[in-house]
């Protein structure tokens, strides 16, 4: 199977921007285990802003974009040197992709970025892929990592898009407001009524919120594949989600795609 996995801030980061080790550490040793049983990853990772913030002690997630930009530029190195040694122990290599939304628009750019990305999978190794936050204004940046890994899972083909989150799955309402809201598990169809529950974002350092995650799973359905939502605190679900088992929730992929 070829899968990209991504992960959010919030499940790499501590409310207080500090790295969330039990959570890396998990995750490395799973997606380490799945690689060496034969499948294929790209892990789209967030968390540069939200590690630099930890790193550089600010107050909270930066307003303004010079300072997001210098904390993403800490974070990532803080990111991708964890991520080096959390993977070196387990015998797999990583390699770091950055990229802005140009990049997977521009004709001659995306292509390149799709040959590097599958010379990486042949050689074995594990593309680590953020958005370039240190050179992304807003009009050219994709803005969030879900939308990024949708578009990126659909350019590579792949079987399957995970988004690791803080919440278990898409719920009727944001369980963080209505304590009685219930988990969808299966997503046949993106109507509008499923739209509209895309609330915001949950912890203080994410992007985008269920939102973002509802557009994803547009891109992606619509392509021919399916989408999974579930909680990244315990990385070990990735098991059952790559054997399709009911995990989170499950967008199913267009039948016509
Ligand atoms: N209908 C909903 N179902 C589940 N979560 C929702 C919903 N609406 C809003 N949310 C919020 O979306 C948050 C996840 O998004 P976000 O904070 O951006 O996380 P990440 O860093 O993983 O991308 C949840 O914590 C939750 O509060
Ligand atoms: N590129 C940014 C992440 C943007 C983003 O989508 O964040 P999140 O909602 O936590 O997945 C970073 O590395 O901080």
């Amino acid at each position: 199977m070829k899968a990209v996995v991504k992960v959010g801030t919030s499940t790499l980061a501590h409310s207080t921007g500090r790295l969330n080790i039990r959570h890396i550490e998990e995750l490395c040793k799973v997606l380490s285990d799945l690689k060496n049983a034969g499948h294929e990853i790209i892990l789209v990772s967030s968390g540069a802003i939200g590690m630099g913030v930890g790193k550089l002690s600010l107050p909270g997630r930066p307003a303004d974009m010079p300072t997001k930009q210098a904390a993403a530029s800490v974070g990532q190195c803080e990111l991708m040197y964890t991520y080096d040694k959390l993977f070196t122990e387990y015998n797999h290599t990583v390699g770091q992709i950055l990229i802005t939304g140009e990049d997977v628009e521009h004709p001659e750019r995306s292509v390149n970025l799709k040959n590097t990305l599958s010379r990486l999978l042949e050689l074995g190794a594990l593309p680590i892929v953020n958005e370039n936050d240190t050179v992304s204004t807003t009009e050219i940046a994709l803005g969030d990592n879900d939308t990024l890994a949708a578009i990126l899972a659909r350019s590579v083909k792949a079987d399957l898009l995970v988004l690791l989150s803080d919440i278990d799955g898409l719920f009727n309402a944001d369980p963080h407001k209505d304590p009685n809201a219930k988990l969808l598990s299966v997503v046949e169809e993106i109507t509008p009524e499923i739209d509209a529950l895309g609330g915001g974002k949950g912890s203080s350092l994410g992007t985008g919120g269920m939102a973002t995650k509802l557009r994803a799973a547009h891109i992606v359905t619509e392509a021919g594949l399916d989408m999974v939502i579930a909680n990244g605190a315990a990385p070990a679900v990735l098991y059952d989600i790559f054997e399709g088992a009911p995990v989170g929730t499950r967008f199913l992929a267009r039948k016509e795609a």
